[in-house]
């Protein structure tokens, strides 16, 4: 399913008061000084899936606020996506009667966060995700999980219900009463939702590693991998008791250490650089850059061939600068081949030569969108 971004306001948005602009379905590349708002226009975009957007940020942050003011404004974005069938108006903000809360609407209902899934699917790279092969481990799996959770939306609830789950197991173990059939219910729960997500995670790994085999890129390829998943039983049923024995057995360990050590929230993803025969945390700073990118695009590939989805809008910010002349062609080509609509940033306008008629070029400052390249 086509869907491109169009028109777009933003008000009150970080650094900027308003913005009216048309991508017309383009790709885009801002430019401009640091601070100039580059980023805060990606997390304006990236905020229009369920979640906290590309900086993790709260509600009540994402308002503009002056510097004699104490508290953010209400702020709003609001896209018009087109697709075959029609033209769709998508938008969130800060509900005006508890700034810490956001709405969203579609076609002017107000609509749960989830429902946005439905039309538009982000995918993104920021400089933080950058050392994601050398953050800890949780930081890699969530950063994984998000990845299956563009594609499978249902993993969220998932691993919600299962990161509950074991909260409240380790309580009963740790301060009790530890009552075993409430334990075994719970264990239950786990053994449940646990096998849903280990199943979902091997299936965007082995979509992934399709999508890295299946093209020739000027990037390194990777060979992924789940790292202690905490059972490698592949038969659902067989999985299921795989990890209720294995909580049951793990009961005395945890209550013991206070922390839950068994289960598939302690799964590491693994990538391997396959030319240089190398974990990805020992390769070089530009290397690494390399491999995450071509993550991202391998991402972004696999959202576009679920056909009952919407394609993804991919956000790059900073990507480019970091990249040798010849890779940052490839990136180019790669994301104009898969037909993706690709918001780039970086702050020389020389970075984006080779996109010059083949997107909406813009230089940014202050919070403003001052100068165009068409
Ligand atoms: N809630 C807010 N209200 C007003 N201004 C804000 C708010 N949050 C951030 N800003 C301002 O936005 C600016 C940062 O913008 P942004 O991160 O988009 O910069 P950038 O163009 O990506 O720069 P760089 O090249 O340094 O990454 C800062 O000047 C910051 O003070």
């Amino acid at each position: 399913m086509k869907a491109r971004i169009h028109a777009l306001s933003l008000t009150d948005f970080r650094g900027y008061d308003r913005l009216d602009v048309d991508l017309a379905g383009r790709s885009l590349y801002l430019f401009g000084p640091n601070g100039a708002g580059k980023t805060n226009f990606l997390e304006a975009i990236s905020v229009l899936n369920p979640g906290r957007g590309l900086r993790g940020a709260a509600v009540s942050d994402l308002g503009r606020r002056l510097p004699q003011e104490v508290r953010g404004r209400a702020w709003g974005v609001s896209v018009e996506l087109k697709r075959a069938e029609d033209d769709i108006r998508i938008g969130t903000g800060s509900d005006p009667r508890n700034l810490e809360k956001r709405l969203v609407r579609i076609d002017q209902q107000t609509v749960p966060a989830g429902r946005l899934l439905d039309h538009i699917r982000l995918v993104w790279l920021t400089p933080a995700q950058d050392r994601i092969f050398l953050e800890a481990r949780a930081e890699r799996l969530r950063f994984y999980d998000r990845l299956v959770f563009a594609a499978t939306p249902s993993h969220a609830t998932t691993v919600n219900a299962y990161e509950k789950a074991l909260r409240e197991r380790l309580r009963l173990l740790v301060q009790g009463p530890a009552d075993a059939v409430w334990l075994d219910a719970l264990e239950e729960r786990l053994a449940q939702t646990g096998s849903e997500m280990i199943a979902a995670r091997r299936a965007a790994l082995a979509d992934l590693q399709a999508e890295i085999e299946a093209h020739e890129s000027a990037f390194p390829k990777a060979d992924l991998g789940l790292i202690n998943e905490a059972s490698d039983a592949h038969e659902p049923d067989a999985l299921n008791n795989a990890l209720r024995e294995g909580f049951a057995r793990a009961r005395a360990r945890d209550s013991a250490a206070g922390r839950s050590l068994f289960g598939p929230h302690r799964t590491d993803l693994g990538v391997f650089h396959r030319e240089k025969d190398r974990p990805a945390a020992d390769c070089s700073t530009g290397e690494q850059k390399a491999l995450v990118l071509n993550l991202i695009l391998a991402q972004g590939s696999r959202l576009s061939r679920v056909k009952s989805a919407p394609n993804p809008v991919v956000l790059l910010d900073e990507v480019a600068a970091h990249l040798d002349p010849i890779r940052r062609a490839a990136l180019f080509d790669e994301t104009d081949r898969l037909g993706l609509q690709t918001l780039f940033t970086g702050t020389d306008e020389s970075l984006f030569d080779g996109l010059f008629g083949r997107a909406l070029g813009v230089r940014v400052e202050g919070g403003h969108w001052v100068e165009f390249r068409d």
